[in-house]
């Protein structure tokens, strides 16, 4: 299961980082569809013919009014599901960040610091993997959905000729 046979999506999670080396994590409370009520990076599918990178730069502005100077492609999530079509979500970091923050039709920001992150309002695997992304970590992580709302897990590091191959798969 992978990029070629699933729905793909962009997610980007706009960081700050502090002198002393503390952190905030913008994130959107979202208004609308796929995770209404959750708090999650911004992102969407790409169009016709653009890129995942274009694709995520559009949607955190669009989403939450920032772009960005530093974009950083950090891992693939690879989703099923019984009872749900397969997803394939890369994810992106943002630093130099440029713009005012404004909520949108689709999400609501706000910043949490590291420790502030509200899980429990998250998608459920998210726990599972955002710790690691924000100490830099780059990785695949490979979800499956049971009906009785658990998850199975499995993420791996990764390194960029895996990341690279990944996201060659979802080349338009
Ligand atoms: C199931 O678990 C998920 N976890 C996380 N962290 N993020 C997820 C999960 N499922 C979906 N997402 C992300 C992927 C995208 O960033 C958004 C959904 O995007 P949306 O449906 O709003 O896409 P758009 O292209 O913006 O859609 P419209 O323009 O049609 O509103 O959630």
């Amino acid at each position: 299961m992978g990029p070629h046979n699933a729905q793909l999506y962009t997610v980007v999670f706009p960081i700050e980082e502090g002198k002393g080396g503390d952190r905030r994590l913008l994130l959107g409370l979202k208004k609308r569809g796929m995770g209404v009520g959750r708090w999650n990076g911004f992102g969407g599918k790409p169009e016709p013919g653009e890129s995942l990178d274009a694709c995520a730069r559009r949607e955190l502005e669009e989403e939450c009014g920032l772009r960005t100077r530093r974009l950083q492609y950090v891992g693939v999530l690879l989703m099923s599901g019984t009872d749900c079509p397969d997803l394939t979500i890369f994810v992106y970091t943002a630093r130099d960040l440029e713009g005012d923050v404004a909520e949108s039709d689709e999400m609501r920001p706000r910043w949490f610091g590291e420790g502030e992150i509200p899980y429990d309002g998250c998608h459920p695997e998210a726990r599972l993997w955002w710790p690691g992304m924000l100490g830099g970590e780059r990785f695949v992580a490979r979800f499956t959905f049971g009906r009785d709302g658990g998850v199975e897990h499995d993420i791996q590091p990764a390194d960029d000729a895996r990341l690279a191959e990944l996201e060659s798969l979802a080349r338009p």
